[in-house]
């Protein structure tokens, strides 16, 4: 995957039909999306239980765009590699899981994935601050995460914008996850998002039966978005 900070949409298939991973998958690629969000959750961290590394390894021969899988699980360290070998392409793990998130972006890095590093709403922009230099990608929760649904918060502008300045010419993407829609989207690409998170935006209203709803859906948050950084 070459750099680029244009907008991209990631669908979070914790909002897809669960008896139909195979076939939703395909159907947001073949509808659009960018990347392909994979929540991970272990009922510890968060307070909802998702998947484990065999439902990645599932998951994998449906996408074919980029599998990017968010760890919310502590700690962190000892699922590192399984997750990779389970054909994730980016990791990202929180800051909050553990004392060593440095060493965790090492892990990460060493299985050859890209590796990011996600902040819970509560956590300062200045957490990540010498972690820049190991990571892909920084992850800005604007929902506390555990469930889709939720509503978006606000506070979190602003620490999207620092972490803009902060990240400079570095080729580091700003994701955010929770809440996105197009109401939200042109506020997160205006404060420095380009890799734009959506469940029930994407997923309500469509179906692998009717899967023109979820094109429907990814342009109306790409477009809104996009015409916020014009
Ligand atoms: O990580 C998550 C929850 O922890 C989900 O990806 C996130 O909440 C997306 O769902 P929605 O777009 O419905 O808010």
């Amino acid at each position: 995957m070459t750099f680029d900070r244009r907008i991209k949409i990631a669908p979070s298939i914790l909002s897809a039909d669960f008896a139909n991973f195979g076939q939703e998958i395909r159907a947001i690629e073949a509808e659009g999306a960018d990347w392909v969000h994979v929540d991970v959750m272990d009922g510890h961290f968060v307070p909802n239980l998702t998947f484990g590394p065999p439902a990645v390894k599932a998951f994998r021969p449906h996408v074919t765009s980029f599998m990017d899988v968010h760890l919310m699980i502590a700690p962190v360290d000892p699922y590192i590699e399984a997750y990779a070998e389970a054909g994730a392409d980016m990791i990202t793990a929180h800051v909050e899981a553990g004392p060593h998130p440095h060493r965790t972006l090492q892990a990460i890095r060493a299985t050859g994935k890209k590796a990011g590093i996600s902040l819970n709403p509560g956590t300062p922009a200045e957490a990540v601050e010498y972690l820049l230099d190991l990571c892909d990608m920084v992850l800005v929760m604007t929902v506390n995460p555990g469930f889709g649904g939720q509503k978006f918060i606000h506070s979190q502008l602003d620490k999207i914008a620092r972490l803009r300045a902060m990240i400079g010419d570095r080729p580091v993407h700003i994701q955010v996850d929770g809440g996105v829609d197009p109401g939200t989207a042109p506020l997160v690409a205006k404060a420095g998002a380009d890799v734009l998170v959506a469940g029930s935006a994407v997923f309500r209203g469509g179906s692998v039966a009717d899967p023109g709803v979820y094109g429907k859906n990814i342009r109306a948050i790409r477009e809104a978005a996009e015409a916020a950084t014009r």
